[in-house]
């Protein structure tokens, strides 16, 4: 079957949660007071929306084939982003076939090489990458996850991240993920805050619960060490992304430290094979956890997840919505997903991307039916309501 090609290639910024989830009002969990590379210093230790954790907004990639047919996908990447979309990466895309992912995933990386990599440039590739499978899925009338090999189990678990795991627990999640919310600066006094708050969630949630702790890159590998040994007392089961991204050196001693049962977790800021060659290799940690909007998409996170599996680690991706559920079912090394709660308490189970996507699926006593994602392409549409704005094109 010759499917059409593509005609044009479209970015848009929105603002307002949805992709880019830490654009949220005032007074959400996600903004109160959570540790942060940048919590040293004090004008900046209150609120991530201070030093600008939202500075970016939600990019929307449009892929229209010659038969009218869109494929979309939302990530962050904001306005920069929407910039090299239009600008660079379009033309590896307008009149080839959808069909040639693979070759146009090779030439948006090395093409953007001289100055991408990780980060920015790597959002937006992953933002293309996954309105391309989007559109695949539409003009094959099939959802990805049959086009990435199929279910290889009838439902999808979750455990949830925010701030109130008790609460997650009552809703039929495995576990809650709480943010850490003092950092080294903040001292004895914050550590003492930080245990205290691990040791209160554990009494409210049982024994059994699972209990983990985003630390957001906030940490240094001592402080990490002596948090992840004070918190094994409480039945911590993983202490994720402590340090920063970019010391795998430290990643590897802290996962020598940690209480035996303790899994390390990262990933979510890290980026393509390559990125995630050196967590793998240098034994970095148990867990890891890439966002599929942002390590360089589903055509990326394939050859991420082979890798993890030949060193016999899991892949739990971070957060991304649809875009993660339709990988997460395809494998077996990815035996369970997390839900990212955006309700401001969080109290209740809302979209994670909304109000941008419709139709898209939540977790239902802390589970999803594989057959919840049967629609073509990542199962959503775009809400029309949204406003959004296309600051170039080409
Ligand atoms: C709660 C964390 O600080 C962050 O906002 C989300 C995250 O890292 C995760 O879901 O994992
Ligand atoms: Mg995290």
């Amino acid at each position: 079957m010759t499917l059409p090609k593509i005609k044009h290639v479209r970015a848009f910024v929105v603002r307002g949660g949805g992709a880019d989830y830490h654009d949220q009002g005032a007074g959400h969990w996600i903004d109160d007071h959570i540790a942060t590379p940048m919590s040293r210093y004090p004008e900046y230790r209150q609120s991530r929306q201070s030093f600008g954790i939202n500075v970016l907004g939600t990019l929307v990639v449009e892929i229209e084939a010659e038969d009218g047919t869109v494929g979309f996908a939302v990530t962050t990447g904001g306005e920069p982003a929407a910039f090299i979309v239009e600008k660079h990466l379009a033309r590896f895309l307008e009149g080839r076939s959808p069909t040639e992912y693979e070759k146009i995933w090779d030439q948006m990386y090395f093409s953007t090489q001289y100055y991408g990599r990780k980060g920015l440039v790597v959002n937006a590739i992953s933002g293309v990458d996954l309105a391309l499978w989007d559109l695949l899925g539409k003009l094959r009338q099939e959802p990805v996850y049959h086009l990435l090999g199929g279910a290889v189990r009838d439902e999808l678990q979750f455990y949830a991240t925010g701030a109130r795991p008790d609460v997650a627990k009552e809703l039929g999640f495995i576990g809650g993920k709480m943010p850490l919310h003092h950092g080294p600066a903040e001292g004895a006094e914050g550590m003492k805050k930080n245990i205290a708050m691990i040791a209160d969630m554990r009494e409210k949630c049982g024994p059994d619960f699972w209990l983990m702790l985003d630390c957001w890159m906030a940490l240094d590998v001592d402080y990490a060490t002596r948090l992840a040994i004070a918190a094994h007392e409480h039945g911590l089961k993983w202490i994720e992304e402590a340090i920063s991204p970019d010391d795998y050196w430290g990643y590897a001693e802290l996962k020598r430290n940690v209480p035996k049962g303790m899994l390390v977790t990262t990933g979510e800021h890290e980026a393509t094979r390559w990125g995630f060659r050196m967590l793998l290799e240098m034994d970095c940690c148990d867990i890891i956890q890439p966002d599929v909007g942002w390590c360089g998409g589903v055509t990326e996170l394939l050859k991420i997840s082979a890798l993890a599996d030949a060193h016999g680690k899991m892949v739990v991706p971070h957060g991304s919505s649809v875009y993660s559920y339709h990988f997460v079912i395809t494998r077996h090394n990815s035996p369970f997903a997390e839900f990212l709660m955006m309700h401001p308490g969080p109290t209740e189970v809302v979209p994670m991307f909304h109000p941008q996507l419709l139709g898209e699926p939540v977790p239902q006593n802390g589970r999803m039916k594989a057959s919840a994602l049967d629609a073509p392409g990542f199962g959503v549409t775009l809400n029309p309501e949204i406003a959004m704005h296309r600051p170039y094109t080409h």
